[in-house]
């Protein structure tokens, strides 16, 4: 039987033998992550013992003491799993298991995450998969793989999986008599709560400093919301009233979705003025403690997009001082790298949160928090730990709110018309109810807790229900000498700074207006846009996805590259580290902006690279239907100076395609240069807009190579394209 908790209405799964489940993820952005926790609050309902951790944190011995075991993994890099299970699946790949059937008694399922822009669809879980049952282990219920290109992304494929995986759980393994599946109006008991050290110990609150991301919502901003709060109609329902829903049209409101809707159609969401988002404040030193982490120097901050362009996009350069045995393995990795940047929320954001959830008079007392949560960065010690702290530096209250989160909500407000309104909306048989109220519009936490004014959560519960700030992921843009010489000095001359290297980003600012007319701005472009050369921040460097490719002897292998918009950024520090070693491979760039003018990044580098051409296309220029090479002075290479006749070819062009100039066009027009490097074992690395892109580029190196007479047909390309033996090949798109 449940124990319950008395008021509170807290129950516990009821202690049953043989009743005991694993859930394990790998996850690098936290989507998998955010699944395996639903899944674990599932299988407690169903009064399973469970377990919910990252695979790294488990041996495979462990896994024998469960009766089940879940897995949940996204892929990532070409077909790779997730960082957070390296070791685990080191451990299981491991020879000396084969043929052991060591793993005879685990029974699991699994869930897999993936984008089938990507060639290796899902390969993480289908690799995991082969190799449990390979080692004996059989599987207790049907895999499931969500593909993000789902018109619902991850939830088409999630949501019935998992009410699929609840009936089998219960018919299966089907509960004592005595017991019922805890309810979903029941708490399950908290993982992360915390305490309040000494009420009497205030801290001076954090807001004698202020945060440089301040923006407060304009006065006609706040009206509108007011008048928005005040519908007649229940909570959060507004959204689809006000909204004039059925005038929009279909296609748009599906491609609202995507990532890049604003490459796609920038002027039906676009901000009147960026500038109007933000503004600066004072620069700032950020005190974050990120394991790993390095304290960089903004020294440069330069908008690179003109400023009647739509978008703002700025190229960041970080300087990194001192620790130089810890600089030295960065150096190593080449132009190979991910920056990472921790953004805050805005001290504005944090006040309204406080007084919304009635926290004023805890929200500077120092916390004791027995369980800390993973990923999550305090600022400061954690004896200086307050609320307050927790909101501005750690907490991320400005996502989507995720259905989990909106589940809890239900459980603290004591308005029934709330309550049903929360269970509404996150019902898993409805998948579109919660789609529509939280993910077309982009709404976030703080919205949605403005809709459901009586939700009030205690504050002991506040890393129970927040998620850590994520770090922000950007490809670093810099490679090569960049990355090495000295670089700064100190104003005495004769104080040389220990510096070791400089790094650069290009970031497009996330600011966009969703179906419900509200400006919106990515948490971290906000941090980013009042940010000032002059600023120190905690940042981590980590190498990226690619496979090593700058070593003297890759970086005299041939380069293909297409990148569109900032995914040209690692392409330029790969071409900067190669030209670092002598005689680098010829490198041939396709290049999808939208103007000339506007968004051709780095133009002028690119001439000074003389083993490198590049064919820009842009989409909206409408002179530039058939560009020649933008390269320069050239070695005599044949491949380059030739004049190469433009090929015509029949191929199942999509409609999307129709008289538009984008890479997969000029990869076709230049079929016999591409085939000239495709013959020579080059590395082809295809950076930027996940989606529609990398398979249109693909398809258009296959048709190189049918075109060309090189493969019989589509098929054969494919083989030939696929197989290592010819080619390098590495995506990074998103
Ligand atoms: C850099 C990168 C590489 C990816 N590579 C693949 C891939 O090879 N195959 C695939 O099916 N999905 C790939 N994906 C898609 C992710 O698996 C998908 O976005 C997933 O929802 C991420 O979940 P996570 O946040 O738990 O990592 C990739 C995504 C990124 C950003």
């Amino acid at each position: 039987m449940a124990e319950s908790d008395g008021p509170d209405q807290v129950a516990r799964p009821a202690v049953i033998p043989d009743r005991s489940m694993i859930v394990l993820y790998g996850s690098e952005m936290g989507n998998a992550e955010d699944i395996a926790i639903e899944i674990g609050q599932l299988t407690q309902r169903l009064h399973f013992q469970t377990t919910v951790d990252e695979m790294d944190n488990f041996k495979l011995s462990d896994l024998l003491r469960a009766s089940l075991v879940i897995f949940v993994t996204s892929t990532t890099g070409q077909g790779d799993m997730p960082k957070n299970t390296l070791k685990f699946w080191k451990n299981l790949r491991r020879e000396k298991l084969n043929n052991t059937n060591c793993l005879g008694s685990l029974r699991f399922a699994i869930f897999g995450l993936g984008d089938s822009s990507y060639q290796k669809f899902n390969w993480a879980a289908r690799k995991l998969q082969v190799r449990l049952l390979q080692l004996g282990a059989s599987e207790f219920f049907r895999a499931g793989e969500a593909d993000e290109r789902h018109d619902n992304g991850i939830d088409s494929i999630y949501l019935p999986w998992y009410q699929d995986l609840r009936a089998a759980l219960l018919s299966d393994f089907p509960l004592p008599d005595s017991v019922t599946p805890i309810p979903d109006d029941i708490q399950l008991p908290p993982k992360y709560l915390v305490k309040l050290s000494s009420p009497i110990m205030a801290l001076p609150a954090l807001s004698a400093r202020r945060s440089h991301v301040d923006r407060a919502p304009s006065a006609e901003e706040r009206i509108q919301e007011d008048i928005e709060r005040k519908s007649p109609k229940f909570p959060g329902w507004f959204a689809r009233e006000n909204e004039a829903w059925e005038t929009i049209n279909k296609r748009s409101v599906d491609t609202l979705d995507k990532d890049n809707i604003l490459k796609d159609y920038p002027e039906k969401y676009l901000l009147e003025k960026s500038d109007d988002v933000s503004e600066p404040v004072k620069p700032f030193v950020d005190e974050l403690k990120v394991p790993g982490g390095y304290t960089a120097y903004l020294s440069d901050y330069t908008r690179v997009t003109p400023k009647d362009h739509w978008q703002d996009v700025r190229l960041l350069r970080f300087e990194f001082y001192g620790e130089l045995e810890r600089l030295k393995a960065i150096q190593d990795w080449g132009g190979q790298l991910n920056l990472t940047i921790y953004p805050k929320n805005s001290q504005d954001d944090v006040e309204e949160l406080i007084s919304m959830m009635g926290w004023q008079s805890v929200a500077d007392t120092p916390l004791e928090i027995p369980v800390m949560p993973k990923r999550l960065h305090l600022a400061g010690g954690e004896d200086a730990t307050t609320i307050r702290t927790l909101l501005f530096h750690s907490l991320d209250f400005t996502a989507i709110p995720k259905r989990n989160f909106i589940r809890e909500l239900a459980h603290f407000t004591d308005i029934e018309l709330e309550k049903e309104r929360l269970r509404e909306l996150t019902d898993s048989v409805n998948i579109q109810e919660y789609y529509d109220y939280a993910c077309r519009p982009r709404r976030t936490i703080l919205e949605l807790l403005r809709d459901f004014p009586g939700v009030k959560i205690p504050h002991e519960r506040i890393l129970d229900l927040f998620q850590p700030i994520r770090g922000r992921e950007f490809s670093v843009a810099s490679g090569g000498a960049s990355l090495r010489g000295k670089t700064a000095q100190s104003d005495d001359d004769d104080d040389v700074v220990d510096c070791c290297l400089r790094m650069e980003i290009l970031v497009a600012m996330v600011e966009y207006k969703t179906i419900i007319r509200k400006p919106r701005q990515g948490l971290c472009s906000r941090y980013i846009k009042t940010l000032k050369p002059g600023s120190f921040l905690t940042v981590s460097v980590e190498s990226s996805s690619l496979p090593r490719l700058v070593s003297q002897l890759w970086s005299r292998r041939p380069m293909i590259a297409v990148a569109t918009g900032t995914g040209i950024a690692p392409i330029r520090a790969l071409v900067q580290e190669r030209s670092n070693w002598p005689s680098p491979g010829d490198t041939l760039i396709f290049y999808g902006c939208r103007n000339r003018a506007a968004d051709y990044y780095f133009e002028n580098e690119w001439k000074q690279h003389s083993n490198v051409a590049i064919f820009p296309a842009f989409s909206r220029d409408k002179d530039q239907i058939s560009p020649k090479p933008a390269a320069t002075t050239v070695k005599a290479n044949d491949w380059l100076t030739a004049r190469i006749p433009d090929q015509t070819f029949k191929v199942d062009k999509p409609q999307y395609d129709d008289n538009k100039n984008y890479v997969q066009h000029l990869i076709r027009q230049k079929a016999e240069t591409v085939l000239h490097f495709l013959k020579q074992g080059p590395i082809v690395c295809v950076c930027g807009n996940a989606g529609r892109m990398p398979v249109s580029v693909r398809n258009a190196f296959l048709d190189v190579l049918v075109s060309t007479g090189h493969c019989e047909n589509k098929e054969a390309a494919a083989r030939w394209f696929d197989n290592p033996k010819n080619l390098t090949f590495w995506q990074e798109c998103w």
